[in-house]
């Protein structure tokens, strides 16, 4: 426990989290982004406004969540005569994301919450169009199905492309971080590869096709077929060989045969 904090006290939020402090490095990630003039940008935890000072400069409209009471009160007092931005003392995983207009993310989020902030973005109504994280690049791989896919990338594919942006130095950050860290990019897709109909199917196939495997789903001659359409020549494979596009033809089949769906 740190000297000067007194026994039985909580830490503030920010402790052991990764600042990014390089005006350099942040202006170069910046620029990699297609954030511009007309784009409404949400900022999770801005900290002391390292980045959110660019994102108001680049863009028509920033929210900026921070939920840290002392931090909020330095960004208030550094932006007040900022007028396109807005800063809200809260949880973001409490934060109402905007219903209907459209919105991208940009942000050097705090690593322990780096699920749950995927998820909200990832699953709510209106996702952003596009969104920017910061995250232990172990993480990314995960969220990116690499080396094989996994219950959260199958969810997020249908409906997101994905990359690595940018790969940081340790040296970036401060405090260094322990890990490698990177910035992945969400690119919402204009048509999802699963229509809103068979969100609800999809997300029961693939759960239990990773928990029980495919024999679970389909009898002896359905999972033939289905393999053959799908390209699967090894009629062993598990779940966390198969390829996504392979998951997706897999599904279509389970949808048409099995369900008897159209
Ligand atoms: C890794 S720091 C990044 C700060 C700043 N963006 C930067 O890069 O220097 C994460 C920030 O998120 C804030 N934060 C942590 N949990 C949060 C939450 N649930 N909602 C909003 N902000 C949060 C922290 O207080 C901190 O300011």
């Amino acid at each position: 426990m740190p000297q000067n904090r007194k026994k039985g006290t909580t830490p503030p939020i920010w402790v052991s989290q990764n600042f990014l402090t390089s005006y350099k490095i942040i202006n170069r990630i910046i620029r990699r982004t297609t954030l511009n003039k007309d784009d409404h940008v949400i900022e999770i935890g801005p900290g002391k406004g390292h980045i959110t000072g660019f994102l108001i400069k680049r863009c028509r409209k920033v929210s900026a969540i921070e939920i840290d009471g002392r931090l909020y009160n330095k960004l208030t007092a550094k932006f007040k005569d900022v007028k396109n931005i807005r800063i809200y003392h809260q949880d973001f995983m409490k934060w109402k994301l905007p219903q209907s207009e459209d919105y991208k993310v940009f942000s050097n989020i705090p690593f322990c919450f780096t699920t749950d902030i995927m998820r909200k973005l990832t699953e709510c109504k209106n996702a952003p169009s596009e969104a920017w994280l910061t995250m232990e690049k172990g993480a990314a791989k995960r969220f990116m199905g690499k080396p094989s896919e996994s219950l959260r990338s199958l969810l997020i594919k249908p409906r997101f492309d994905l990359d690595i942006a940018y790969y940081f130095s340790r040296e970036d950050f401060h405090p260094k971080p322990g890990v490698d860290v990177v910035l992945l990019h969400l690119k919402k897709k204009s048509q999802p590869d699963i229509p809103a109909n068979q969100w609800f199917a999809y997300e029961q196939f693939v759960s239990k096709a990773l928990k029980y495997g495919f024999r679970s789903l389909f009898t002896s001659k359905q999972l033939s077929r289905a393999f053959r359409q799908a390209g699967v020549q090894n009629k062993n494979i598990t779940p966390t060989e198969i390829l996504y596009v392979q998951w997706l033809c897999l599904f279509r089949c389970y949808w048409e045969h099995v369900l008897g769906r159209k």
